[in-house]
Order: structure tokens, then sequence, then C-alpha cells
């Protein structure tokens, strides 16, 4: 099970969050968003893969973000096209294609993007592009056609492991990559609450989920 931690602003709560360990740690490259990051990236532990946040940004403002942060991944939470996508994934970097759900989905949607990303993230949807901070009706994956690996995100909190549990009990969860935190796990927008953090992932440790 792998976990990213994303939405990360402060140099000090990025060094904090990293001593948990996480899998991945996002930042999002969003103006609009109050977890915007403008900032310099501490140097993390190799295990910690550096993710940029976009949304419909552009090739050249992507790239431009992969080469200064040194990221190893994008996630692309617009309506990027599968051209970029492909184009991305030819730097070499992990592409995780985002699409947001709310009670219904049309995964036919997926195909195009099925040789040219490496994960989905299914969202909720929402006023904003993301980081709208609720669940989405995680019964509609029953029908997830793909056989790519796939985040689960969207107002994932310390409220929702009862739920998390019972799901990766169910065949849907089969695909289930990882979780990815954000909003419900911070004291001010990009800050992050590390024993918040620690407690999620202790609480999925103590039923022998390993990450
Ligand atoms: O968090 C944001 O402000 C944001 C803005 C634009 C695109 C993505 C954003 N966040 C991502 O949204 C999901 C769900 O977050 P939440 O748990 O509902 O708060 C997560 O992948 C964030 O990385």
């Amino acid at each position: 099970m792998k976990l990213k931690v994303c939405g990360m602003k402060n140099e000090n709560n990025i060094l904090d969050v990293a001593d948990l360990n996480p899998n991945y740690m996002g930042f999002i490259f969003y103006e609009k968003s109050s977890r915007y990051f403008n900032g310099v990236i501490p140097e993390l532990p190799e295990s910690i893969k550096k993710i940029g946040v976009f949304v419909n940004a552009t090739f050249e403002y992507i790239k431009g973000k992969v080469d200064k942060h040194d990221l190893q991944g994008v996630q692309l939470h617009g309506q990027e096209t599968p051209e970029l996508c492909q184009r991305l994934k030819d730097l070499d970097i992990a592409v995780i294609k985002v699409f947001s759900i709310k009670n219904q989905f049309d995964f036919s949607v997926l195909e195009p993007y099925e040789d040219v990303c490496d994960n989905y993230l299914f969202d909720t949807k929402g006023k904003e592009p993301g980081g709208n901070g609720y669940t989405f009706n995680w019964n509609v994956l029953k029908s997830y056609p793909s056989s790519k690996p796939y985040f689960l995100s969207g107002g994932i909190g310390l409220n929702e492991v009862d739920a998390i549990l019972l799901f990766l009990k169910r065949p849907e969860s089969y695909l289930c990559f990882g979780f990815d935190l954000n909003s419900k796990f911070e004291t001010a927008a990009g800050l992050k609450d590390t024993t918040k953090l620690n407690d999620f992932k202790q609480k999925l440790i103590a039923h022998n989920y390993e990450f």
C-alpha cells in the first residue's frame, strides 16, 4: 500500500512529514490553489517521490517545474490530453492522470490514457479541480475496467479509516495502489498535521497493511 501526502507548502512541515516516510509527497503548481507551492523543496530521502500537481498547464510550464524541483512524477487534475501525457512520459517521469467522480462515472474515458500514464487517481468532483475535501461514492469503482493500479483520493481523513478497511476487503479495491491525503490532515492550507497523518498510517498498519 502506498501513501501520498499532497499539498505541501512549508519547508519545516515538509521535513516533519518526510519523517513519516510517505511514498509520495505532492506539490501543487496551480496558482489558484491556497496550497500553491512557490518555495524550495528541501532535500528528501530518495524513497519519497516528489510529485507535481498541475491543472491544464502547458508542457513547457510542467517541464519547467519538473526540472527546477527534480520531480519524479506529475499528477494531472485538468482536461489534459493523452498526447500531453505521452510527452510527459517521454521525460521518464511517472504520469498520474486524475479523473473526478461523484455518483457515477463513464470509465470508457480512460481508454485513450491506458498507454500513456502510469496510474490513475480518482478524486471527488467538486467546485474546485481538487482539494474539495469530500469523498465520492467508492462503489462506482466496482465497474473499474482497467488493469492499471489507481490511487484513491478525495476527502480522505481519519474518519474514513473504517470505510477504507471495509473497502480494502472488497474486490474493487484489488487495484487500489494507495491513498492520497490532503485537506483533511491540515491545520491550515498546505500545513499538515503529522500526528493525524501518523495515526492514519498506524491504523492501517495495525490491520496488517504495509507501506
Ligand atoms: O488541494 C488543492 O488545492 C488542489 C488544487 C488543484 C488540484 C488538486 C488539488 N489537490 C488534490 O486534490 C485531491 C483531493 O484532495 P482532498 O483530500 O479532497 O483535499 C488530492 O489528490 C490533492 O492532491
